[in-house]
Formats: structure tokens, C-alpha cells, sequence
């Protein structure tokens, strides 16, 4: 038997659940240029992904692709980082006041968007190449991404959305 087509709204719930993340790299970037601390954190983008491949074998999605996918959501992530830090240096930007913690305030936020995300690519595993879900990716994608994030973080941050076959 043929499973039932993906929904619209699960397409919609993705794309929105990547762009709350997105929307987090702005405060990690403000948090970092107090600390200078680097914008790459390899250690702990690795325990993201182990945690990620294990919970995705659980919800029956391919974990080497589950992988790929939080990779690209980090490295989307980092671009919207080095904008913003490139734009600051060459305004000289001083401290900011009131920056927030990166492990007490900001990390926790993207670990609690971790399970969101792969509850909604679970709901769309198998259903990447029905037209319309492709449809409603390019539609979504320019709606939800395009209002604030350039082409380049939204193309890194769907990547492994495209249908494969
Ligand atoms: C968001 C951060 O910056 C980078 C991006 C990460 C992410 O998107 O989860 C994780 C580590 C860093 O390489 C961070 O340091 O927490």
C-alpha cells in the first residue's frame, strides 16, 4: 500500500522550526564577539551529531543523512555568524552590553529545537520527491527562509531536502 502524501503544513512546520534555529545564530554571534571566542566549535557540533544519528535511527530516518542534514543546518548557521561579524569589524563595533551566555542562554535553545527538527524530517522521510512537496519546499523556502536569510545560508540550509533519485 501506497503511504498518504505529505502535508503542506509539515513542510511549512520544517522550514519554520530551521528558521527559529537560523534566528539563534544572530545571538551566538553577539555572545562570541565579547568573548572572541571562534565561530567553529567542531567539539561541539560532533556531540550534536552523535546525539542526532542515535535519536534519527530510533524515528526510522537514515542517520548518515540525518547527519548531513544538522551539518548543513550548522554550517547555514555559521555563514549568518561571519556576516555578522565581518559587518561589526569593519564598523569597529565595540562590546556589546548585555550579551547573552552561550552555554547558559543561547546552547540550550538549539538543544531544544534538536528533537522539533527531527520529529518533522521523520514526518516527511520517504515523501522528498512528490512534486508537491518539492513544490511547497520552493514556495516555503522564499516565504519562511527568503524574508530575512540570503540565498546562500537558505541553499546550505536545504541541501539535503532535494529529491535524491
Ligand atoms: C551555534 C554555534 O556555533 C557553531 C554552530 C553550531 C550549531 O549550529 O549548533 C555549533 C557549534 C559551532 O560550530 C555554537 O557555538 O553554539
Amino acid at each position: 500500500t501506497t503511504p498518504p502524501p505529505a502535508a503542506r503544513s509539515d513542510v511549512e512546520q520544517l522550514l519554520s522550526l530551521q528558521k527559529t534555529r537560523l534566528d539563534v545564530a544572530a545571538p551566538v554571534a553577539r555572545s562570541k564577539w565579547n568573548s572572541h571566542a571562534p565561530i567553529d566549535d567542531p567539539a561541539r557540533e560532533a556531540v550534536i551529531l552523535d546525539d542526532v544519528a542515535a535519536r534519527a535511527q530510533k524515528l526510522g530516518l537514515d542517520a548518515a543523512w540525518t547527519r548531513r542534514f544538522f551539518q548543513d543546518q550548522f554550517e547555514a548557521g555559521k555563514i549568518v555568524q561571519r556576516d555578522l561579524h565581518r559587518q561589526w569589524r569593519v564598523e569597529q563595533r565595540a562590546p556589546f552590553a548585555n550579551p547573552p551566555d552561550l552555554a547558559l542562554q543561547v546552547r540550550p535553545v538549539l538543544d531544544r529545537l534538536t528533537p522539533d527538527l527531527l520529529a518533522a524530517l521523520a514526518r516527511l522521510n520517504g515523501h522528498w520527491c512528490e512534486p508537491a512537496v518539492q513544490r511547497d519546499l520552493a514556495e516555503l523556502d522564499a516565504e519562511i527562509l527568503g524574508a530575512d536569510y540570503a540565498p546562500a545560508v537558505r541553499e546550505r540550509a536545504t541541501e539535503a531536502l532535494r529529491c535524491q533519485r
